[in-house]
């Protein structure tokens, strides 16, 4: 079995990362691989941001900002929780979707095209010895981060993909039951 093929037959998400990231020239790769993903018609919907060093600080300020917008304030660990969610990775990128009006390419098929995106950038984040977690939350979902990314309320923010040097194992795979989501079409 080739290697890309052992690894992708093993495939873990890593909740803990820590430094080193990708240099500069890695994470250009890593971005590159995530903007190749199949796109119907070439629209490029995808928009992908790096977050890292300091800028994460501000990310977490901007969650406690979004956090309290409706006026209740969080409870002091809740708010030092949500300002450190950030720094839990060296880098995050976060990836957007803006969909475009098409005729012939509905909006689910350009979210699946940044879907496939981060789930490429994360192949390649392992190809090069890292490791990586794809994160929602409220957050992504929030209009003033949103807007922080210069997105509009018709785009996505679909991921905040942290990624750094793995700390810990990768899960065993061996027990997942995959023959239970596939099933033949019965004519
Ligand atoms: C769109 C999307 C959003 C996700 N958001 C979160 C999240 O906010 N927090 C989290 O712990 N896992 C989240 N996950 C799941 C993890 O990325 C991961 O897939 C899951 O922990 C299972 O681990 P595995 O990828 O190693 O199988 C999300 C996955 C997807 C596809």
């Amino acid at each position: 079995m080739n290697d890309t093929l052992t690894q992708l037959l093993n495939r873990s998400s890593m909740p803990r990362l820590a430094e080193p990231a990708p240099d500069t020239e890695q994470l250009n790769r890593i971005l590159r691989a995530g903007l190749l993903a199949p796109d119907h018609a070439y629209l490029r919907p995808t928009r992908l941001t790096v977050v890292a060093g300091a800028a994460r600080e501000r990310l977490g300020e901007l969650f406690v900002q979004a956090a309290e917008a409706s006026g209740t304030p969080l409870a002091e660990d809740k708010r030092q929780k949500m300002r450190q969610n950030p720094l839990r990775a060296p880098t995050i990128i976060v990836a957007a979707c803006c969909p475009q009006v098409h005729d012939k390419v509905p909006e689910i098929e350009q979210i699946a095209s940044t879907a496939a995106a981060v789930s490429l950038m994360q192949t390649a984040i392992d190809a090069m010895g890292y490791g990586s977690m794809w994160r929602t939350g409220d957050m992504a979902y929030h209009p003033l981060v949103k807007e922080a990314f210069g997105l509009t309320e018709n785009d996505h923010l679909l991921a905040f993909l942290y990624v750094g040097t793995p700390l810990g194992n990768a899960k065993n795979r061996d027990a997942f039951a995959w023959q239970d989501c596939v099933k033949p079409f019965a004519e």
